[in-house]
């Protein structure tokens, strides 16, 4: 049994996790950069930055990332960062983070590389035990303790496996030892929120809306069938689940963001918004990567011509129904 596990990312889904696990652990310990997150808290049980009125348990406490002994007490650490920190951090803490089970929540694909987050954290820490943690998780549901499903994609280790579903035993759980592919699918979603966001920035009504969704969704099965190990993917929380919870839902930020590009209310710049839209980070990765499988992903590209500037949604959403799968 886990006593102690660290957590790094103290935003929404690093203190949505850490209030999860703290019901079936000793302590919880966050670690952030902001020394008032740090404060708040340790003070006042509560993250006043992402959920002021959420009070946090009490074995839930928060040191500044720079302390590497309370990391190296750790026994499992959750990685909770966007994407495009993660190599940067793991590689900061690679001392501390060796030999611990390690968990990434996080839905990106590095680029150029192409590789995915626990193909990060394998690269800089050599750990064999990686597991990613994927599924229809929208943090704040999570922090205020509501139903979730989530794939946990690890390899055929038997304890990994067991300690992992202990850690987030508050979850409904599926399992793949794909975790390469249960990790593609975040970022495949994302991807696919974007652009259904995007379509329905012009077009308004359900069977649009469903006749597009259901476009996208073949082809993001398209790839994973040409991908993925696990030929029962399609129908984990990862994959199915998290994609229509991200692609239908205006929580999303990845679907917000493909409505405000459609609408023409934020250009290019959105990327310094400090906002976490991981889709648009990814989308140019996902289509090389196609492309190194010779599949063609005319709705990724849509999405990814759009938010490169090259053309608007109006002159290029009725194309993309007509090219794609
Ligand atoms: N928010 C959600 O509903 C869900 C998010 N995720 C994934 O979790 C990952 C994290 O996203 P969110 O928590 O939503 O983002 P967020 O923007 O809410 O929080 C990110 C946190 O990481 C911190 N951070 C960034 N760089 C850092 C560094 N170098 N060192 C320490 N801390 C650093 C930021 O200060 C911020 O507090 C993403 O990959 C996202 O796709 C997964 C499921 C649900
Ligand atoms: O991954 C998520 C829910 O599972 C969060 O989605 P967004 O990043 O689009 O907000």
């Amino acid at each position: 049994m886990i006593s102690k596990v660290g957590v790094i990312g103290a935003g929404s889904m690093g203190t949505a996790v850490a209030q999860s696990i703290s019901r079936r652990v000793g302590e919880v310990i966050v670690f952030g950069r902001r020394q008032e997150i740090v404060d708040s808290i340790n003070t006042d049980n509560c993250n006043k930055r992402y959920f002021p009125g959420l009070r946090l348990n009490p074995n839930i406490h928060a040191r500044l990332m720079g302390d590497r002994q309370g990391l190296a007490d750790c026994e499992a650490v959750i990685i909770a960062v966007p994407s495009s920190e993660v190599r940067f951090i793991v590689n900061a803490t690679h001392d501390e983070l060796t030999g611990k089970f390690l968990v990434t929540v996080a839905k990106g694909l590095e680029y150029p590389s192409l590789k995915t987050m626990s193909e990060i954290i394998r690269d800089e820490t050599g750990n064999p035990d990686i597991a990613c943690f994927s599924g229809p998780t929208f943090a704040d549901e999570v922090a205020y303790g509501h139903i979730a499903g989530a794939t946990i994609g690890a390899g055929g280790d038997p304890s990994l496996r067991a300690t992992i579903s202990n850690l987030f035993g508050e979850f409904i759980l599926d399992f793949s030892d794909d975790i390469r592919a249960v990790e593609l699918c975040g970022v495949l979603k994302n991807v696919y929120a974007i652009g259904t966001g995007m379509w329905d920035s012009v077009y308004g009504n359900h069977n649009e809306h469903y006749t597009f969704l259901n476009m996208c969704y073949k082809e993001m099965c398209i790839f994973l069938r040409a991908i993925s190990r696990d030929k029962g993917i399609f129908t984990k929380f990862c994959c199915f689940g998290d994609f229509n919870l991200t692609a239908n839902v205006d929580k999303s930020r990845n679907r917000t963001l493909g409505l405000m590009v459609g609408k023409k209310i934020v250009k290019t710049p959105y990327l310094e918004s400090g906002v976490t839209f991981e889709g648009s980070r990814s989308v140019k990765g996902i289509i090389e990567l196609a492309e190194n499988h010779s599949i063609d992903m005319p709705i990724a590209r849509f999405v990814y011509d759009v938010l490169s500037g090259n053309n608007n949604v109006r002159e290029s959403v009725d194309g993309v129904i007509r090219k794609a799968p």
